[in-house]
């Protein structure tokens, strides 16, 4: 087991932020923690990297205990914390060195986390000058330095614009093929495009744990499309198995269908057939919106 919590619990003076939660993570598992402000995520991920002590629970990262070896478990995780602090004046290899130097780690190891990360064109540059998604690679850098097998990430793409969201998520999946990462967030795309399992935390207490296959092996199925242009709700009903279609916005539609089959191609083939084009096409996973507003509301 990478991670394993047990019975944590956090009070700040009279408020509980944690509420006994209990949930393992297996090795190679990426994690998505998700819950809606104030649910406790950057709490138990400060407990788990020992920047918190809880106020009951237990909690073992690679089978060693957070009480009993902190620094052990330390050297074992890479933390990318909500409000990363990077000393901004300094240079990013510069930035990397001194933390390489804290962690001990080769100076060999600078080179590979900046190839790996995809910070090479920015390394001479100071942090002043990075845009945000390089500064969230410079933190993502600096907590691979000394290769952990356990990441945890604390919401690690907020605040990018959306070219810099794709770039880092899918750094993150790769990362996360011989890591184990426990990531963070309230956006509920984020863990359908980078996850394997969600964690869902409301108000301190774990309120579901999924596998996201799981999620997705479901009668119903939930494609948004875009056409070019306007179209009766009529006419989309020739598409098969389509239980309902609701406009969500401009030309675009949230179509419901009654299979499991992947009914993109017969979205395209209507739309083809109709002389619209098809500007996006997406299936969704309907039951973790669902399952999150239910539980969270
Ligand atoms: N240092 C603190 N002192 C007092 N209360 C705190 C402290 N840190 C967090 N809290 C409270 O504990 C609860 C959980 O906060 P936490 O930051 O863990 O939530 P979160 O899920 O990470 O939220 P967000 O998504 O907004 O970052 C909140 O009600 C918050 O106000």
């Amino acid at each position: 087991m990478s991670i394993s919590v047990e019975g944590i619990s956090k009070f700040y003076g009279e408020q509980k932020a944690l509420d006994e939660v209990s949930f393992s993570v297996t090795r190679g598992e990426i994690v998505g923690f998700l819950g809606p402000n104030g649910a406790g995520k950057s709490t138990l991920m400060k407990i788990l990297t020992g920047y918190l002590p809880p106020s009951k629970g237990e909690a073992t990262v690679n089978s060693i205990s957070l009480k009993e070896n902190l620094h052990k478990i330390q050297q074992n995780i890479g933390y990318l914390p909500e409000h990363n602090p990077l000393y901004t004046e300094m240079y990013v290899r510069e930035y990397l060195e001194f933390n390489a130097k804290i962690y001990k780690t080769d100076k060999s190891r600078i080179e590979e986390v900046i190839t790996l990360t995809g910070l090479k064109p920015e390394a001479n540059k100071k942090i002043e000058q990075l845009s945000k998604g390089y500064r969230q690679r410079v933190g993502l850098a600096t907590a691979l330095l000394h290769d952990p097998e356990v990441l945890i990430l604390d919401e690690p793409t907020t605040g990018l614009d959306p070219n810099q969201l794709v770039e880092i998520r899918s750094l993150i999946r790769n990362i996360g093929k011989d890591k184990t990462v426990f990531l963070s967030t309230h956006i509920m795309q984020e863990v359908e495009a980078v996850c394997d399992r969600v964690i869902i935390i409301n108000k301190g207490k774990i309120v579901a744990d999924k596998k996201l296959n799981d999620l997705r092996v479901e009668k119903e199925q939930v494609i948004h499309v875009e056409f070019d242009y306007l179209l009766e709700p009529v006419a989309i009903q020739k598409i098969p198995h389509l239980m309902s279609a609701r406009n969500i916005g401009g030309f675009a539609w949230e179509l419901t269908f009654d299979t499991k089959k992947d009914m993109r191609p017969a979205v395209f083939d209507f739309a083809h057939d109709n002389g619209l084009k098809t500007l996006q096409l997406n299936q969704k996973t309907k039951n973790l919106e669902s399952l999150f507003s239910e539980l969270t509301r």
